[in-house]
């Protein structure tokens, strides 16, 4: 049985002190959920995500990752410096990541496998921009990004990678994949992942959808079988609409 996991994604909104409060608001207003929280902030909040959220059952992470270990490397942040901070899961290969800083599949790879050597859940996004989904070429585009960015990917367990799609069309914009049509690339998902993983592996991992997820079409995306859980950008900063999404 794989536990839903709703992952909410701030990107760059919010200061340290505005998390702080959000943080310390969550805990005292954390629904009975069978779903697992877990927020994805900046760097900057996560000191207080660590000492706050510890212990109540929600969990914290970034929103990306340095390819390196250590060094000379001005401005990034490695993954044992995220692993110090008991960051549970970390965001790779976000499409905005991919587009505003030409990531390529090879660097998505190098940095989940940063993640995994410090214990880090890579969350690992794929998912096709406009004009290949209405050329009807998203499956085969999406499956080629997932074989780019697992090169050399390999989990000890299946709860030790996460897999998010999130069609690029969708995220920010409002237009949310149908659960129809978010179904269907989430079964050609783990269709793939078994093929790479093995059956029982990739039955036990979890694929999220990310693209405008909000209270209002959560309950019907997250009803699907291939779909365990959201990444939510948006709908994320607002706690009650986070709580409505945990209890979805
Ligand atoms: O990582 C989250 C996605 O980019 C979705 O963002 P959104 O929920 O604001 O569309």
């Amino acid at each position: 049985m794989r536990k839903r996991l709703v992952a909410g994604n701030w990107k760059m909104y919010k200061t340290p002190s505005e998390a702080r409060k959000w943080f310390r608001d969550l805990t005292v207003n954390l629904p009975q959920t069978q779903a697992e929280p877990a927020l994805l902030v900046p760097f900057t909040h996560l000191p207080y995500a660590a000492e706050i959220l510890e212990g109540h059952g929600v969990y914290w992470g970034a929103q990306d990752v340095s390819a390196h270990s250590e060094g000379a490397y001005t401005g990034e942040v490695s993954a044992k410096m995220l692993a110090d901070l008991a960051c549970k899961y970390t965001i790779v290969g976000h499409s905005e990541r991919r587009s505003y800083h030409a990531e390529t599949d090879a660097l998505v790879a190098e940095k989940a496998r940063r993640l995994l050597e410090q214990g880090i859940t890579p969350i690992l996004c794929v998912g096709e921009p406009l004009e290949i989904r209405e050329a009807g070429g998203h499956v085969e585009y999406t499956l080629r990004q997932l074989e780019g960015s697992l090169q050399g990917v390999s989990p000890a367990s299946p709860q030790h990678l996460v897999i998010a799609y999130e069609p690029v069309w969708a995220i920010g914009t409002g237009k949310t994949a149908t659960p129809e049509d978010a179904e269907a690339m989430h079964r050609a998902i783990r269709g793939w992942l078994e093929g790479r993983y093995g059956s029982d592996f990739a039955w036990q991992m979890r694929i999220l959808y990310g693209g405008s997820v909000k209270p209002e079409n959560a309950a019907a995306l997250f009803a699907q079988p291939n779909i365990d859980g959201g990444l939510v950008g948006g709908a994320s900063l607002k706690l009650e609409d986070y709580i409505k999404l945990l209890t979805a």
